[in-house]
């Protein structure tokens, strides 16, 4: 993802800045680039004796430690102590303004070596304090974290190594011991403060990486055109530093960390060098440490765009953050493998992801911004509308809704959808998140079992169901003892309605008996078509023979009212009736094929004793030798 790519490329990983051996090749370059940082210090800090030296060579001594692990500390310092040195013996013999250049090469080389002990010092300790801060991985992106880098890495080491500093001036320049102190304070923090992020930051880029990051045009231009705003405002302004501000505010809040550090440090580097050559220099102070405090505008002139920077550098890993965020979870929705759709508070979509479309046959741009109800058929978008959605807008979700959506081409899905609502913070409704499970198959599959089992003109249980649940029942009362009966009905003269109104009525009359067979009978009973129109009910729960009598009574009474057959209010009326046999357990039958042949045959003795009754099995009586049964 683009943050951790940013978070590689600009941070200052802890990891990529962790100790480890190196070659004594490594170490001398590190030490030959402390030295040529120095002589950058020398050549360009102010050359009366005992003034404030901008000292920019111990950020890049303190980074090359923390890179080291402590055992290669001493050859490394050694060779810094060298390397400084000689750079200091250099600048002390040719330059004409240090008043011991003349003094003999002893005291030439004494005085080129005193104040190697203090910048070693704090080099050492700037790497010590820095590697102990837990969260400098995170130095370019926290303002906090950044204040502990300086704090750390650039004043609490020039303190801790000033008094050293100022000894060294005492003894190799005759100086008096708190100016030099002061100075050398100053100078340490200042070239600390304006090296020490960017080395950080390069040191865990790689050089050659952040280069190519950095020569970019719009970076060098702004660069440049910061470089010449400070000259501008030093050469012709009588306050400057102010005005050398605006510049690295810019760079801050329009360019990159990078280029910030960068651009902070090439700004140290100018007004050094603008000290040195004379156009920038303190006033004439009566106090001792005025020169020191005429440097605090300096400092007070690289701080802010410094932090400005970082802050910018975390406020746009916060938005980048942020977007990668919403990035992963658009990508989450349209990849999760169940139906999704998200709709405002006036029903539209406004996000769909791919299964939807694809399981629906649509494109995205056919479906953002409509309706919701235009994907349903008549009779689900009727419900979503008047229905669903303002219950679930109310309840702030829905659950398990039946809805029938249209595919692109027509065809109906059955779906389960359930949604959760996001409000705003008055309670308005922004957006739904809506998953749908497309039950088509599940729907089709559980009709087809039901058709297995019901018959399809009444819905009533077929023979299938009629025989389990009979199967059931006798053995429920093989364990438990107790009454049921099966009654079996069958409609007289039939046939007629059918001759006379047409099949359609025969149907509906059918229908008719299912439904008021029903109304009459208990929930847990049992009423069956088994075909034709003929019907078996299950009369379970008897306590005695007197309940069955009135159930009897009841199930004819259906018969008395006539039926109307539709459609319409001019369709036939009929008078229907019926004959009912009945057979009880466990006196006419234990087993289901019995009670089933006992309750038929009782049914044929109401046909046979003149239909519109009802009669009870009854146990053919045994004729004499030589008679049937
Ligand atoms: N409308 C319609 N008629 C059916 C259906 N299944 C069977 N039938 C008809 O129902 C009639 C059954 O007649 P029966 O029970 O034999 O005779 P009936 O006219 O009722 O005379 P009885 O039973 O002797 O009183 C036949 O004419 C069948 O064609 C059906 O699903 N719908």
């Amino acid at each position: 993802m683009q943050t951790d790519a940013l978070r590689a490329d600009n941070a200052v990983s802890s990891s990529l800045l962790a100790p480890r051996d190196r070659t004594p090749g490594w170490l001398w370059e590190w030490a030959l680039l402390v030295g040529a940082v120095a002589c950058v210090s020398l050549a360009i800090s102010d050359p009366r004796p005992g003034q404030v030296m901008v000292w920019f060579a111990n950020a890049f001594g303190a980074v090359a430690l923390m890179r080291l692990p402590k055992r290669q500390w001493p050859a490394f310092l050694v060779l810094v102590a060298l390397v400084l040195w000689a750079a200091h013996g250099g600048f002390t013999l040719v330059s004409p303004n240090v008043a011991v250049s003349q003094a003999g090469g002893l005291h030439t080389a004494w005085v080129a070596f005193a104040d190697v002990p203090g910048y070693l010092l704090g080099m050492a300790l700037a790497a010590l304090w820095l590697e102990r801060l837990p969260a400098l991985e995170q130095a370019g992106e926290s303002p906090t974290v950044q204040a502990q880098v300086l704090l750390r890495g650039a004043l609490l080491p020039a303190m801790a190594s000033a008094p050293l500093g100022g000894l060294a001036g005492v003894l190799a320049l005759r100086g008096d011991w708190s100016n030099m102190a002061l100075n050398w304070l100053v100078g340490g923090t200042i070239g600390s403060v304006a090296m020490l992020p960017l080395v950080l930051l390069l040191a865990t880029r790689g050089v050659r990486s952040a280069a190519r990051g950095w020569f970019q045009p719009v970076h060098v231009g702004m660069a440049l055109i910061s470089l010449s705003v400070v000259l501008w405002s030093a050469t012709s302004l009588p306050k400057p530093f102010v005005v050398m501000l605006a510049p690295m505010v810019w760079v801050a809040v329009r360019s990159t960390l990078l280029n910030s550090l960068v651009v902070n440090g090439l700004i140290a580097l100018a007004m050094a060098a603008l000290i040195r050559v004379g156009v920038l220099l303190p006033p004439p102070s009566s106090i001792w440490w005025g020169d020191a405090v005429y440097y605090i505008s300096v400092l007070a002139t690289l701080l802010p765009g410094l932090f400005l920077a970082v802050m910018s550098e975390g406020q746009r890993r916060m938005t980048q953050a942020l977007a990668d965020r919403e990035a992963r979870a658009l990508s989450l929705y349209r990849a999760t493998p169940a139906m999704l759709h998200s709709i405002d508070g006036s029903g539209c979509i406004v996000q769909v992801n791919q299964l939807w479309l694809d399981t629906l046959g649509y494109q995205e741009a056919e479906v953002l911004g409509r309706h919701i109800a235009d994907f349903m058929t008549s009779g689900s978008a009727r419900y979503a509308r008047d229905v669903v959605i303002p219950q679930a807008l109310h309840d702030g979700r829905c659950n398990n809704v039946e809805y029938q959506f249209l595919t692109r081409d027509g065809a109906v899905r059955d779906v389960l959808l359930s949604a959760v609502w996001e409000f705003d913070a008055d309670g308005r409704p922004e957006r739904s998140l809506a998953v749908l499970q497309d039950v088509t198959e599940k729907k089709r599959l559980q009709a087809r079992s039901h058709f297995a089992e019901h018959d399809a003109l009444t819905g009533l249980p077929n023979r299938v169901l009629l025989h389990d649940r009979l199967k059931m029942l006798c053995a429920h009362h093989d364990r438990h003892n107790g009454l049921f009966a099966v009654g079996f009905l069958d409609l007289d003269h039939f046939k007629d309605v059918n001759d006379v109104y047409g099949h359609d009525a025969g149907d509906a009359l059918l229908q008719a008996v299912a439904r008021r067979l029903q109304g009459v009978l208990r929930a847990e009973d049992t009423v069956s078509r088994l075909g034709g129109d003929e019907f078996v009910m299950l009369l379970g729960g008897l306590s005695h023979s007197g309940e069955l009598s009135t159930l009897v009574a009841k199930i004819m009474a259906t018969f008395a009212e006539p039926c109307h057959l539709g459609p319409g209010p001019d369709g036939p009326v009929v008078q229907v009736a019926a004959s009912l046999g009945v057979a009880v357990y466990p006196g006419d039958g234990t087993d289901p094929q019995t009670l089933l042949l006992h309750a038929d045959q009782a049914m044929y003795e109401a046909k046979r004793s003149g239909r519109n009754r009802c009669a009870f099995y009854r146990r053919p009586v045994k004729a004499g030798r030589g008679h049937p049964l």
